[in-house]
């Protein structure tokens, strides 16, 4: 194990931030905190990195027992969402910076400088000043600072969140390849489940200080611990008596066997997914269904708007 964390509670006041957290995060892997704002993941986080003690519990990284330790002696690499770069300093002396105060020889520097900036695409940048990058390329930068010190464990508070969407979506396919390259144990903290589910080998579910559920994106997506983590990894409506993903039902415009049936009393289209809200005639489920489905598949059915339709679990629909 990389980092086992036993015990751990944290407050602020009467607010209780974690409340007796028991984790462990495996070597090598790439682990997202998944959960919604304010449930301590950056809490936790902090309490590893050395940025923050817990008033209760204990940290062990790579055996050695940090729980008492200053931030500089953990060995962890942190990179958070704003990153401090030194602005006067250009790309390559920022990276250098930790192997500088380190007092490593300047050949030792250079060679690592230049495999750091390398491994993140951005040697052609290395003189450049901080202000002369984008967004995304700061925060690349960032993270080879943060791996220049080989740390045991990288630690990403949501790295990414401050950028665009499709920068966002760029970076986190490339914080996989990279982990790939590395395999340094890399912890990082998200709010948004697609992330989490797209990058890491493992997510920690984390809500209201608590650790909801530790599994592989499958493990949690398939078999959810809790109504909590059910909603909280994807969409989910009822059909009938059940409770089931929108993606997971089966459309008829004409009659068929069925769960229930009504008119779509919602259309939306959303890039290639089309929602639908279908309102059942049956008085016992008075709520619309949420359905979803592809732009072609809504075509080839040839639905509209007030349409007829029945539905009915798609085979293979996940039980919940
Ligand atoms: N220094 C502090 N003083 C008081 N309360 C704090 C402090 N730091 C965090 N908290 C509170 O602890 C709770 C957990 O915060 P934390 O930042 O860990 O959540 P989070 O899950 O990372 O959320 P977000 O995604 O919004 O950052 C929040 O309710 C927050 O207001």
């Amino acid at each position: 194990m990389s980092i086992e964390i036993t015990g751990v509670t944290k407050r602020f006041g009467d607010f209780v931030a974690l409340e007796d957290v028991d984790l462990k995060i495996p070597t090598g892997q790439l682990t997202a905190l998944l959960g919604p704002s304010g449930g301590g993941k950056s809490t936790l986080l902090r309490i590893v990195a050395g940025l923050d003690t817990a008033d209760a519990g204990t940290v062990v990284i790579e055996g050695r027992d940090t729980t008492h330790m200053p931030a500089q002696q953990r060995n962890v690499g942190f990179v958070f969402q704003h990153y401090a770069a030194f602005k006067h300093l250009t790309v390559a002396r920022n990276v250098a910076f930790g192997l500088e105060i380190r007092k490593r020889p300047k050949a030792e520097i250079k060679a690592k400088v230049d495999e750091l900036l390398e491994l993140v695409h951005l040697s052609q940048f290395a003189d450049r000043l901080p202000s002369q990058l984008s967004g995304g390329q700061r925060q690349r930068m960032a993270l080879a600072r943060a791996l220049a010190i080989e740390p045991s464990v990288l630690l990403l508070d949501e790295p990414f969140g401050a950028l665009d969407a499709k920068v966002r979506k760029e970076l986190r396919d490339w914080l996989r390849r990279l982990h790939d390259e590395v395999h340094v144990t890399t912890v990082f903290v998200t709010h948004d489940q697609e992330e989490a589910l797209e990058v890491a080998d493992s997510i920690v579910v984390i809500n209201e200080g608590r650790v909801e559920q530790v599994g592989s994106p499958d493990d949690l997506y398939d078999t959810p611990a809790n109504d909590f983590v059910l909603s909280f990894l994807g969409p989910v409506t009822r059909l009938g008596d059940r409770t089931i993903r929108p993606h997971d039902i089966d459309v008829s415009p004409l009659e068929t066997a069925s769960v229930v049936d009504g008119p779509i009393t919602r259309w939306t289209r959303v890039g290639f997914e089309v929602r639908l809200e279908v309102t059942p005639t049956d008085p016992r489920y008075p709520d619309p269904v949420q359905v979803s489905l592809t732009r072609a598949q809504a075509l080839s059915l040839g639905l509209k708007q007030g349409q007829h339709v029945w539905l009915a679990p798609s085979a293979g629909a996940g039980r919940y």
